[in-house]
């Protein structure tokens, strides 16, 4: 059931609400069959980029194209996207098969049809043992498949995901996860997934876009925005990272970059704030000069040579090429 994923560009798209512009002119490229994240911060501007793509959002400027056509004033049902909502919104009367034939029944397709192809689409999730259920027999988990399933079954080119894991416990967020991942291969359409979590977005995306204050900040696969962001906000925003003005600039420096060095031997000298142990790895918290915080991440073996507590003085060293510097 492999579909053909198409292209989906976003041209110039604005909203504004009242005087509030929650999306400012964004302009974006997705490629076809790709896993995209939108990643930021609460109130950057994602679920309305999210909600105008699915037109459940009027946008107030710009357009969207499909495959080179304009979507962006057609009825939600019309456009080649399907949405899947943060809270699932399932209708708690009917069946699981009833919910994930629903689309259909408002198309006027017959009985017959709809229960054959809901039945595909629950097989697809792994849920065929439950289509005689309700809603509320279900744990989190599989009300997500069903909402899943109800969103496949309109056949989308894009399937719009807005915090799908956010309602789920960490195991079967992770679970999850890799289900989605799978869903997007198998069925070789793109998924536009929208989420405020760094390790969520790197661990889906194809293509990570890092959304601030209502424009994209910076696009890319997850391994080149994380290991060469552009500004000190992508750096700090997906973690990991020192933001440190040197004579020469603002710099990215990575904490796995930074190491301990007794005192008078560093590039900086500093004085430990805190030490954590995260079991692979020790974070140690080292304030420098100005009052800056440096985060140095150590492995485990390595920090345990040469133990450090708050309040000794250190030296923090790194090799120069590790620096990458920031736009701004
Ligand atoms: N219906 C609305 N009316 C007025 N302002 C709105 C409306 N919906 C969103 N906003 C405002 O638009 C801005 C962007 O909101 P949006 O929901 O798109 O952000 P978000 O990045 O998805 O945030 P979150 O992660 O918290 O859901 C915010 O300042 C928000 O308060």
């Amino acid at each position: 059931m492999s579909q053909r994923g198409k292209d989906l560009e976003l041209v110039k798209i604005t909203k504004r609400y009242g005087d509030t512009i929650a999306v400012n002119a964004v302009s974006h490229h997705f490629k076809p069959a790709t896993y995209a994240c939108l990643l930021g911060p609460s109130g950057c501007g994602k679920s309305s980029t999210l909600r105008m793509i699915a037109g459940h959002e009027t946008v107030s400027d710009g357009s969207i194209l499909l495959d080179g056509q304009d979507i962006s004033r057609l009825p939600p049902a019309h456009r080649g996207t399907a949405m899947m909502f943060q809270n699932y919104a399932l209708f708690p009367h009917l069946s699981v098969a009833e919910n994930v034939a629903f689309s259909l029944k408002m198309k006027g397709e017959d009985k017959r049809n709809r229960l054959a192809k809901a039945g595909d689409m629950l097989e697809l999730v792994d849920l065929s043992a439950l289509a005689e259920r309700f809603p509320h027999q279900l744990s989190g988990g599989q009300q997500q498949r069903v909402a899943l399933a109800r969103a496949l079954i309109t056949r989308p080119q894009v399937l719009l995901l807005d915090e799908p894991l956010s309602a789920l416990d960490p195991f079967l967020r992770v679970r999850m996860r890799s289900e989605l991942k799978r869903l997007q291969r198998e069925l070789g359409i793109s998924f536009l997934h929208v989420t405020h979590g760094q390790d969520e977005a790197m661990a889906l995306a194809d293509e990570i876009v890092v959304m601030n204050d209502a424009v994209i900040e910076q696009a890319g696969s997850a391994r080149d925005v994380f290991n060469r962001p552009d500004t000190a906000f992508v750096a700090q925003f997906l973690g990991g990272h020192n933001v440190i003005d040197l004579a020469d600039g603002r710099f990215a420096l990575r904490s796995d970059a930074v190491s301990l060095t007794d005192a008078g031997t560093g590039k900086m000298e500093a004085r430990i704030m805190a030490v954590e142990y995260q079991g692979t790895h020790v974070s140690v918290s080292a304030r420098v000069a100005g009052n800056q915080d440096l985060m140095a991440l150590v492995p485990d073996a390595v920090f345990f040579q040469n133990v450090k507590n708050p309040g000794d003085a250190v030296g923090l060293t790194w090799e120069q090429e590790k620096l990458h510097r920031l736009t701004q």
